[in-house]
């Protein structure tokens, strides 16, 4: 069976890199998915899966960070003007971007949760001949959006696996749903699947990504704790004056946010775990001569758990709000994203590293590895599923980069795809070898 899976995988790689690099080209960040999203579901439908859409999968009010009505419908329509399959759009206007597919193969057997993500980042891709995605000519054709984490080929993972599993679904039991999440980057698109009840039935969850420093034909069966994180945006608001001619009647909502800047990235560790702090974007004022009566900054706390994480967003609340009454403005926060830490469940890595060795495809299987000092909202699946007696793990696959993930030079070996497809065709093909053992 697994020679047939590899050969018919080896056979798909020409058009897993075309869809890959139109993925790319045509790069949505989180909510704004909706080509991609389109161009998903008709894909899965005619493979012949049945299909959960947008509003069926993503619970409106468990989002986070959704960009405004404006960006939305703007972005709709760039979609459609690029290739988006129009007939589907309504399932995903407003940003309701999340696509669930199903395989009922009829026969006893548990349901088996494979998640991709498919948003792209903010980030303008670099436009030069020594960028293969622009020599090639697939760099990204949408200003400040870029696949820079791999994402576009976990999306193409998504859909080989789902090509390969119909084609062997008399060889298949139980149930396949294939989980295809809009804006995993700001950790914001999870919690509104679980929310909509999308892995309340899933016996055994696996989340897939690539490289994030994970060498060539080197699989992570289980990437471990990942960083719990919360994600703000901070407003001050002050009052602005002649900053030459009456600077006492100005309340200073710039030198607020830099206070706060200042004290958010000084507050004291914690002995339970590592965290983080990072004031990403501080932006503010209108002019040289005025005092500055407004200011935002885009902040995000971390903590290796959910307890310190907790701490060091208890500790932020209060530097924000300290530094604004010491500037005498007014300030307001507002909830952009978050993740859980989460482990692995060690049976469900023990069965990844089985299948993994019988693929003979990787030079090193390795069980568990700490994050990459990453987060991830795929924890929220993952907890929900741990829950309720499941297994869940989260796989790297390991390849060659040509820049650090969130750069603009990212670009990744399409290769790597081909070992995704394999090892998840692998897990559900082989299920009955799952003895639950840790
Ligand atoms: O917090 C976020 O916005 C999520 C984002 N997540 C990723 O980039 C995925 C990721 C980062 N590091 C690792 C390590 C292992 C798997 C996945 C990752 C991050 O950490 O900034």
């Amino acid at each position: 069976m697994v020679n047939e899976i590899s050969e018919h995988v080896e056979q798909l790689f020409p058009a897993l890199q075309t869809q890959r690099r139109d993925l790319h080209k045509y790069a949505e960040s989180g909510w704004l998915e909706f080509r991609t999203s389109t161009l998903v579901a008709d894909r899965l439908e005619k493979l012949g899966y049945a299909l959960k859409l947008g509003k069926d999968v993503i619970d409106a009010d468990s989002r986070m960070g959704l960009p405004s009505a404006a960006v939305l419908a703007e972005h709709e329509q760039r979609a459609l003007e690029q290739g988006a399959i129009a007939r589907w759009m309504p399932h995903f206007s407003g940003g309701f971007t999340g696509i669930v597919a199903t395989l009922e193969t009829g026969r006893p057997g548990p349901v088996m949760g494979f998640r991709v993500d498919m948003d792209a980042l903010d980030l303008n891709e670099v436009l030069d001949e020594a960028h293969r995605p622009f020599r090639e000519g697939f760099a990204s054709a949408n200003n400040g959006m870029m696949h820079a984490c791999g994402h576009d080929g976990h999306t193409t993972i998504g859909l080989g696996l789902a090509e390969v599993l119909m084609q062997a679904r008399d060889k298949l039991c139980g149930t396949i749903k294939l989980i295809f999440q809009p804006a995993e980057e700001g950790t914001r698109g999870a919690k509104s699947m679980v929310a909509a009840g999308v892995v309340d039935d899933v016996d055994y969850f696996t989340a897939v990504h690539i490289g994030t420093g994970v060498p060539a034909n080197h699989i992570v069966c289980g990437n471990d704790t990942f960083m719990a994180t919360t994600k703000l945006d901070v407003r001050f608001t002050g009052v602005a004056s002649h900053a030459g001619g009456k600077p006492e009647e100005g309340r200073n909502a710039l030198l607020a946010a830099a206070q706060a800047t200042l004290g958010l990235h000084a507050i004291p560790r914690h002995s339970g775990g590592s965290s983080r702090v990072n004031v990403g974007v501080l932006q503010a004022g209108t002019g040289r001569n005025v005092v500055a009566s407004s200011a935002m900054m885009k902040v995000e706390t971390r903590g290796s758990t959910n307890e310190v994480n907790e701490f060091i967003y208890q500790q932020a609340l209060k530097v924000i709000s300290g530094a604004a009454e010491m500037h005498q403005v007014k300030f307001d926060i507002k909830l952009m994203g978050a993740a859980q830490s989460s482990k692995p469940t060690a049976a469900w890595v023990n069965y990844i590293h089985q299948q993994a060795e019988k693929l003979g495809e990787f030079e090193e299987i390795i069980d568990r590895q700490e994050g990459a000092a990453g987060s991830e909202d795929a924890t929220y699946m993952m907890e929900r599923v741990k829950a309720r007696g499941g297994e869940a793990s989260y796989v790297i696959f390991g390849t060659d980069l040509s820049a650090g993930h969130h750069n603009e030079l990212f670009d990744f070996d399409e290769k790597v795809m081909m070992q995704g497809i394999k090892t998840l065709a692998a897990l559900a093909l082989n299920i009955a070898e799952f003895k639950g053992e840790n």
